[in-house]
């Protein structure tokens, strides 16, 4: 299915990687520039339970606020779960079945022709998402370009050439890699990703982000690639 307005699926070679951190920049940013932003993390688990009793999803609060909170959250976070699994296990564990495509419709709800619909994932692009499918599959069925954050530690130019394999498989195009440099107290002397993985992914855009105060102004240059 071909998508008719713009946007990314945020996606990760691991949980825990920087996705909705950067999300919220690059949210922030698309605002600036007159953009509509259709925040969507259709299911997010490890929510935690509050005071009210209601599941508190972080993620899909974070990327409301970043929004300007334009939808109501259950828009952008449809099903909240609470075992810190992947969602496909946590849902089974509740006794629900969620399909890929009523994620998929989930996303897609109320995004009309001139949004930015910005969809964040759960855990990396194989990590299973829904009983039929896993989050490569709702990327595919959205048909959106994938921005992939990375942790830049050692380890990861394996599992990033294995996410851009499977990215190519399934023939949707990557709007970049990015390296974020979480801190590591083990990092090894002399590695250099970027160096490496530059030689080794051909076209695909590869960025390096050293702490969080550098997501801004690369967000700020991905913003400035969707022209409006
Ligand atoms: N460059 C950085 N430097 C320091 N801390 C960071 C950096 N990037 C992200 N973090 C922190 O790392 C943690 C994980 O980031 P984040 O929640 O954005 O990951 P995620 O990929 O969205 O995780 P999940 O798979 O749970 O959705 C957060 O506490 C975040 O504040
Ligand atoms: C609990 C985590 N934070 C995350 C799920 C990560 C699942 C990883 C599964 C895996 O690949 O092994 N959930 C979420 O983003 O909604
Ligand atoms: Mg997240």
């Amino acid at each position: 299915m071909r998508a008719h307005h713009s946007g990314l699926f945020i996606t990760a070679t691991d949980t825990g990687t920087g996705k909705t951190t950067f999300a919220t920049h690059l949210t922030r940013t698309l605002r600036s520039l007159q953009w509509r932003v259709r925040v969507r993390k259709p299911v997010e688990s490890g929510c935690v339970r509050g005071a009210d009793g209601q599941l508190q999803p972080a993620d899909a609060v974070a990327l409301h606020r970043a929004s300007g909170a334009l939808e109501h959250l259950d828009s952008v976070v449809p099903y909240r779960l609470e075992a810190a699994i992947s969602p496909a296990r946590a849902a089974s564990l509740e006794g629900l079945t969620l399909t890929i495509d009523q994620l998929a419709r989930a996303c897609r709800q109320d995004v009309e022709p001139g949004d930015f619909l910005l969809v964040e994932g759960a855990g990396g692009f194989y990590s299973p998402l829904a009983s039929d499918g896993l989050n490569a599959d709702l990327a595919s069925h959205l048909a959106l370009p994938l921005l992939i954050l990375a942790p830049d530690r050692l380890g990861v130019i394996g599992h990033i050439l294995l996410t851009l394999e499977a990215a190519a498989r399934r023939g949707l195009p990557v709007a970049g890699v990015v390296l974020n440099r979480l801190p590591d107290p083990a990092r090894p002397a002399h590695l250099d990703n970027l160096t490496e993985l530059s030689a080794l992914v051909g076209d695909v855009p590869l960025y390096s982000v050293l702490t969080e105060a550098d997501m801004q102004p690369l967000a700020a240059a991905l913003a400035r690639r969707f022209a409006r």
